[in-house]
């Protein structure tokens, strides 16, 4: 039997008690696709990777991965984990620290390998204490390679990590990922799903909400918006214009979402004494507020 999906995921719901943290979730992740699951605090992601990695179980819904349950996936060695803390051995070196995990493994890739596949090899002989938060995350993603997965999820990986070490962390993912390797991260950043994944899945309170490349999810959110200094706007007659998605006011500001911001900027500026008008497009940060927000 071929597996056709590395990651299929049934109406899946996870409940918490009272809390509703998986709201029914249908995805299915293609061998070799790069897929970021981007969300806001409490979306469900961490929830979802842990289902995914055996470590708790739905509620109601079916969870596989390449085909199997999580649990045997895993014990095939076919699921590998990078999460944003978890114990490294400061006293050891880098090179230790790989060699050590692998002799716990009776197969594994070679140490030498994989540090170079996570960009470290020039690290190998420094104490892991030494290393910076991006160097001890490619000496996570290091640790992951070991078994060879065919997916690996990564949960936060570059939280707190500067500008430079996310780059590098990143680009050491996406070259291990061109040989085929099935990646799911979950991030916060939505700059980091648009640079580094082939496709984002957008989850708002337990739901996905948008599933698409970068651009298809920016698309979501075309149209500008027009802000404008208007004490005491008439919020009524600007909704009411044609092709105003939405209208919000901010003291003496107004800030208008439309599809035809020019109407909107000939009806201030004609009919009304509103002033200082803007006019941008929509970034991929107001598609997710947008998107996200239509769901409260
Ligand atoms: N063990 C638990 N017991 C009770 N509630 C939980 C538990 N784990 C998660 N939750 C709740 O489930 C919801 C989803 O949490 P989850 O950690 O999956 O979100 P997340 O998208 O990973 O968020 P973050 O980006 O903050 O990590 C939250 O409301 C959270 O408080």
């Amino acid at each position: 039997m071929t597996t056709q999906t590395a990651v299929s995921l049934r109406d899946v719901t996870k409940n918490f008690g009272d809390v509703e943290a998986v709201r029914g979730i249908d995805l299915d992740i293609a061998p070799g696709e790069v897929v970021a699951f981007l969300g806001p605090n409490g979306a469900g992601k961490t929830t979802t990777i842990d289902m995914l990695l055996g470590l708790s179980q739905p509620t109601s819904g079916e969870v596989e991965v390449m085909g199997m349950k999580p649990r045997d996936a895993i014990a095939h060695g076919l699921v590998s984990a990078v999460m944003q803390t978890g114990g490294l051995l400061k006293d050891m070196t880098v090179r230790e620290t790989v060699a050590y995990m692998a002799s716990l493994f009776a197969n594994t890739e070679s140490v030498d390998d994989v540090l170079k596949r996570s960009g470290i090899s020039q690290l190998a002989a420094r104490k892991v204490g030494k290393c910076s938060g991006g160097e001890q995350q490619r000496l996570r993603f290091a640790l992951a390679l070991l078994p060879d997965p065919a997916l690996l999820l990564l949960d936060e990986p570059t939280t707190g990590m500067d500008v430079e070490g996310r780059r590098a962390f990143w680009g050491a993912i996406r070259e291990d990922a061109s040989r085929g390797r099935t990646v799911l991260f979950a991030t916060h950043y939505l700059e980091e799903a648009d640079q580094y994944a082939d496709r984002i899945v957008l989850v708002s309170k337990g739901k996905v909400v948008a599933d698409g490349t970068g651009s298809q999810v920016k698309a979501l959110a075309s149209g500008r918006t027009v802000r404008a200094t208007w004490p005491a706007a008439d919020v009524e007659r600007l909704t009411a214009l044609g092709g105003v998605d939405s209208v919000e006011v901010r003291g003496d500001t107004v800030h208008v979402h439309a599809k035809d911001t020019d109407t909107v900027a000939r009806y201030l500026l004609s009919e009304t004494n509103a002033r200082d008008l803007e006019i941008t497009a929509r970034g991929l940060e107001e598609a997710f507020i947008n998107l996200t927000g239509a769901q409260a």
